[in-house]
């Protein structure tokens, strides 16, 4: 099991904006994390990837206590933030061969090289990355995520702001990557979730609400499509 997550809660004053979530995942799966907006997915994204500190319970990954441990625990981790907070004043290049370097990785520039190409920034690896549009600030974050192969990966609605073409793009990469890695993806795209995912967790008002395979959940609900199920436990 990669990620275990327990009793997590977060509460802002009054509010319970996750409240009592656990779930499991798994290497070699897609783990799709739905919900309205406001629901508590990037607030859970963030107490996982120990950005944000959970009011109550906690997280393994790779048996590694995200509370305890927390530095082993995101050596396994790459993260993709909602609103990738990127250096506008960085090139591509120097970025990521910064991002790199945080890792203490060997073979650093070969290494940028490749995420380079992988995530689809050939053509723009020269620029600056405040001259970058949305799509192409969206893989560099995704480059950073990466760099460094980690086996879980967790992506704040990763497709946001892309193209049609930038997403059957990504998508692919998500898809490949999600062959061995562990991927926790939120998006408000349906259709993505029946492209890419293998599982689902459906969370509204900080309470898991529905955890399956896609599969399984669309069998528990007779084959109605993913949007008036999600509608359906949402509303
Ligand atoms: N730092 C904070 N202080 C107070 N409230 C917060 C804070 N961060 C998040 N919240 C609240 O917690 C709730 C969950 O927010 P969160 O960003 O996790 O939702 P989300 O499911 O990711 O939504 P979206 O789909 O819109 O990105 C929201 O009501 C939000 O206003």
């Amino acid at each position: 099991m990669s990620i275990v997550v327990k009793n997590l809660s977060k509460h802002f004053a009054a509010q319970k904006a996750v409240n009592d979530v656990n779930f499991k995942a798994n290497p070699g799966r897609i783990l799709g994390f739905l919900g309205p907006n406001g629901a508590g997915k990037s607030t859970t994204m963030r107490m996982l990837t120990g950005y944000l500190e959970p009011t109550s319970g906690g997280a393994e990954i790779y048996g590694k206590d995200i509370l305890t441990d927390p530095i082993e625990a995101k050596k396994h981790i790459g993260y993709l933030p909602e609103n990738t907070p990127l250096y506008t004043d960085m090139y591509v290049k120097e970025y990521l061969n910064f991002v790199g370097q945080t890792y203490q990785l060997t073979n650093l520039s070969a290494r940028v090289e490749e995420v380079i190409k992988l995530v689809g920034l050939t053509p723009e690896q020269h620029k600056k990355i405040g001259m970058l549009s949305k799509g192409y600030r969206q893989r560099v974050g995704l480059a950073q995520a990466i760099i460094h192969n980690p086996e879980v990966l967790i992506l704040d609605e990763p497709t946001s702001g892309l193209d049609p073409n930038q997403l059957v793009d990504i998508r692919a990469l998500i898809k490949t990557l999600g062959q061995d890695k562990t991927v926790i993806i939120s998006t408000h795209i349906m259709q993505e979730v029946e492209a890419i995912c293998d599982d689902i967790i459906i969370i509204s008002k900080g309470k898991i609400v529905a955890s399956d395979s896609l599969k399984g959940i669309k069998e528990a609900h007779q084959g109605s499509s993913l949007e008036d199920i999600f509608r359906k436990l949402t509303a």
